[in-house]
């Protein structure tokens, strides 16, 4: 067991520039439309994260028959070179905890020409899977089992057509069945229809764009409740070069500091037009009283003397909410109340966040009671945990516990090592941010 990760405490506001690696979800993203290449053209995905879950990502599409090169790329990244198999064979699928691949690979598997067996993470074993299960084999797929471990057996040609499947408890369920959908025999036709509306949308407009840009044609329409979208088969013929653009969930935790500190931290590399919602992750740290900023140095956020407590829908950004949920506690140490609202299934992330996010900031003193579909903070002073902060294997619960151990003395993190799903340098990166680095 290691010991567990000295959070560092600001001395004061936390001043500085941070590079952050590339999106994971990006980075996933490419890698599936490169392996599913139909022009036999080595493709190059750069200033990727070496993280865990573009690893897994990596060794996914190896394990079907892709070919994968790494080469250092830029600081702290690396660029992927992808050659898509002839055919995909069969063969055994690590996911890890991660979502991109548990529910991107398995209807890239439907095209192998045997079986492929799926598993991963204990945890990953609990997450939902229904939507990609009942996708695949409404589209005419075999898949033995309803979660991890699953077996998909396909074939290289599988018939596809339209399914109904209810995607309110991940939008990867229809991300999943869109990115492999053009080489199905008859398209891929996704249709919501779920109690509640899909989750994460913004992340379902960056499938659909990075679909587009590989030349598939792709259509969508919805409304309150309901969506439906459409992948018409063809070609899959991606860039040739793909830059990906820095993680800006990543990024936020970075900007965290200094809004929890009144300090002043720029993010290098912000994109003039992003595939992630950039905009609504700024807005949302507007919401707690910071300014934002946009130079020729990157993406300047200036922390308030003072927080203000902040009422969301995180809904479209629901992997912000452990941040948020930090940034929340430190609003309510002076005196402010905040609601996050629309983030029900982040139950069904890395693990119960809503839950996990109670318990880990009740350890510090704040008041946080679980809603149906979110958190309420109340207004409590903070104070030096009794244990240490648990991450439950989840790289945005550490990265909580280090943005409140910089207003409270005493929190150590169980398990820093989780932040390397996303972001690889977070344990050197922070402590040089906040003025506690070597
Ligand atoms: O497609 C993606 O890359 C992601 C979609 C979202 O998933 P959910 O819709 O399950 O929230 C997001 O939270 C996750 O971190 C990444
Ligand atoms: C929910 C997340 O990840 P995953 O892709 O594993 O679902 C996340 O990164 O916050």
């Amino acid at each position: 067991m290691l010991e567990p990760w000295p959070a560092p405490t600001a001395g004061g506001p936390v001043r500085g520039t941070v590079s952050v690696p590339g999106s994971k979800s990006v980075t996933n993203r490419a890698l599936v439309l490169a392996a599913l290449g139909t022009d036999g053209v080595t493709r190059h995905v750069r200033g990727a994260a070496r993280s865990r879950d573009t690893t897994l990502m990596a060794g996914a599409l190896e394990a079907l028959g892709a070919t994968v090169t790494l080469t250092e790329g830029r600081t702290g990244t690396v660029d992927l070179a992808v050659t898509a198999p002839g055919t995909f064979h069969g063969g055994h699928v690590d996911c890890g905890l991660a979502g991109t691949v548990m529910r991107f690979v398995p209807p890239v598997a439907a095209l192998a020409d045997g079986p492929v067996v799926l598993d991963g993470d204990p945890r990953a074993r609990e997450r939902p899977m229904g939507g990609i299960v009942a996708g695949l084999r409404g589209l005419g797929v075999g898949v033995v089992g309803e979660t991890l471990p699953l077996t998909v057996t396909g074939g290289p040609q599988p018939a596809g057509g339209e399914v109904t499947v209810d995607a309110s408890a991940s939008s990867q369920f229809v991300s999943g069945l869109l990115l492999s959908g053009a080489r199905y025999t008859r398209g891929v036709t996704v249709v919501h229809a779920g109690e509640r509306g899909v989750p994460s949308l913004p992340h379902v407009a960056m499938t659909v764009a990075m679909l587009r840009d590989a030349g598939v044609t792709v259509g969508q329409d919805g409304g309150e409740g309901a969506a439906r979208w459409h992948v018409a088969p063809g070609p899959v013929q991606a860039p040739a070069v793909l830059d990906v653009e820095p993680d800006l969930s990543g990024a936020a935790v970075y900007l965290a500091a200094a809004v929890a500190t009144g300090g002043e931290v720029t993010v290098a590399g912000w994109p003039d037009t992003d595939l992630q919602p950039g905009g609504i992750v700024l807005r949302v740290l507007e919401a707690f009283g910071a300014r934002v900023e946009l130079g020729a140095a990157g993406l300047t956020v200036r922390g308030p003397d003072r927080l203000r407590g902040v009422d969301v829908d995180l809904t479209e950004v629901s992997e912000l909410t452990p941040t948020v949920a930090a940034l929340a506690a430190v609003a309510a140490r002076d005196g402010a109340t905040s609601r996050l609202r629309g983030v029900g299934h982040i139950r069904g992330h890395e693990t119960d966040r809503l839950a996990a996010l109670a318990a880990e900031l009740g350890t510090v003193g704040a008041r946080v009671t679980e809603t149906e579909d979110g958190l309420e903070i109340a207004p409590a002073p903070l104070s030096a945990p009794t244990r240490p902060w648990r991450a439950y294997a989840d790289h945005r619960m550490a990265t909580a516990g280090a943005i409140v151990g910089l207003v409270v003395d005493g929190v150590r993190v169980d398990d820093v090592a989780a932040t390397t799903k996303t972001l690889p340098d977070f344990a050197a990166d922070w402590p040089m941010l906040v003025g506690a680095g070597a």
